[in-house]
């Protein structure tokens, strides 16, 4: 039900020369366990054109071959174009970890023809000018999932949005009115910076509209966030690499092993094959949670008890890129950006898990809690600083009065926002929109 799919035409198939990586010399530790999937494999999921809706999709980069009639074909054969009775991938002779057992049969949908990326540095999250293919116009104007979504995401930031909206209830423009919505956007923790650019903004467009009633300069407000949250929009790229590999970091509680189990759910659902690792080794329910999630999915997870999170981390890749895997998702231990010993720890998992794939990790997603305000802002920075964050989920919108939170970081730290998170269920999880959530914010 994703739209959040943005697929890169692969590279030509030009064989870079990536060395075999060196052997890792941290860890010895032992094996980690490698758990097949459980369940059957579930039926190729096909995906519902009516769950995207065209003006709230992303832009996506079409290979010319894949652009049928239906305009989700390419997705779907994106990730199913595989010859059929291709044998298991062997393990990666080369690569210097436990000899990873041929994965038993699973439902691995298939990737693109193996072409090979080209080598380079990781990404970064700022945007690249990208081509993009519009996507055909035919299709409903708010498909009824997505609508689903808007309505609560609405009731979430209503908190937030409360106090903002009851300062366009008066019949004046005046210095009151931009006073009180001064306190208003301060108090959804919006920061002072970009707070006094909102206004300034704002001002300037009712000058230019002349605007005469609250109520229009409540629109013209909506536009401003709208301007100012843009940034923040980007799709995740899936595809590009194979396997794309995902680190995904935070403070502790934050919603990281919750975001990667509805993550894997919708990657699954589109026919990606997603190999898990939970980096996590020093808490065994944080394991077990992943593990549930990877059974519930029917996905592979890496795991070990104890031990150094950056070999488990290594071993995922390297299974991952050994398996044909589209993408590998590593769960790492919530930590503080205080705690110096282990934010030295996530870089040693960067450096690691680079060694297993020199292109890799192609995202490093911070996952922040919405309801920590100005303080997630904090931990924006600490991380960018220390590991190079390319995107951020952040969750926890839902019932939090901070949801200003996102402005803050629009003006401070624009790191794309991936998706945002409104609840614990699966479905609570959905791609940044920002005229949506300027929207939802101000209704
Ligand atoms: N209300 C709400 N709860 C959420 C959301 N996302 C996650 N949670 C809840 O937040 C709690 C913590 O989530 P986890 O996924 O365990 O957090 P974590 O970052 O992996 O935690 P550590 O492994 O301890 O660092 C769980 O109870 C989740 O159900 C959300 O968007 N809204």
């Amino acid at each position: 039900m994703f739209s959040f799919f943005k697929k890169k035409p692969l590279p030509p198939a030009v064989q870079p020369e990536v060395a075999a990586p060196p052997p890792l010399p941290e860890p010895a530790t032992p094996a980690p366990e490698i758990a097949a999937p459980s369940a059957e494999p579930a039926p190729e999921a096909t995906l519902d054109p009516a769950l995207l809706v065209p003006e709230l999709a992303p832009r996506f980069e079409m290979p010319a071959e894949k652009s049928g009639s239906s305009p989700l074909g390419w997705l779907r054969n994106a990730f199913g174009g595989k010859p059929p009775a291709e044998p298991a991938p062997q393990p990666d002779a080369a690569a210097p970890v436990q000899p990873v057992p041929a994965p038993a049969p699973i439902p691995t949908p298939a990737t693109p023809p193996a072409a090979a990326p080209a080598p380079g540095p990781a990404p970064s999250w700022k945007p690249a000018p990208e081509p993009a293919v519009d996507f055909p116009a035919a299709e409903p104007a708010v498909a009824p999932a997505r609508k689903g979504w808007l309505d609560k995401l609405k009731a979430g930031l209503r908190k937030t949005g409360s106090s903002i909206a009851t300062v366009f209830t008066g019949t004046q423009i005046d210095d009151a009115l931009y006073e009180e919505l001064e306190d208003a956007l301060l108090m959804a923790d919006t920061g002072v910076k970009a707070t006094e650019r909102l206004l300034a903004d704002l001002k300037r467009r009712v000058k230019e509209h002349k605007a005469a009633d609250p109520a229009a300069v409540k629109g013209l407000l909506a536009d401003a966030l709208t301007d100012l949250l843009t940034p923040l929009q980007k799709s995740l790229v899936i595809g590009q690499y194979t396997p794309t590999v995902i680190m995904v970091t935070g403070v502790n509680g934050a919603g990281k092993t919750t975001s990667i189990g509805k993550l894997t759910k919708h990657l699954a659902t589109e026919g990606a094959s997603v190999l898990l690792a939970a980096a996590d080794t020093f808490r065994a329910a944080a394991r077990e949670q992943l593990g549930v999630w990877a059974d519930r999915n029917t996905v592979e997870i890496i795991s070990q008890e104890g031990g150094d999170p950056a070999a488990v981390s290594f071993d995922a890749v390297s299974a991952g890129k050994a398996r044909g895997k589209d993408v590998v998702l590593v769960d790492t231990a919530g930590r503080l950006p205080t705690q110096l010993h282990l934010m030295e720890e996530l870089k040693k998992i960067r450096r690691v898990v680079q060694k297993a794939d020199a292109t890799a990790p192609h995202e490093v997603l911070l996952v922040i809690d919405g309801n920590t305000g100005q303080n997630a802002l904090a931990q924006v920075r600490a991380f960018d600083d220390a590991i190079g964050l390319t995107g951020l989920i952040v969750t926890k919108l839902d019932g939090t009065a901070k949801g200003g939170v996102l402005a803050a970081i629009a003006q401070e730290r624009p790191i794309p926002v991936y998706f945002i998170g409104v609840g614990e269920k699966l479905e609570d999880l959905e791609t940044f929109n920002a005229r949506e959530f300027a929207q939802a914010l101000l209704s």
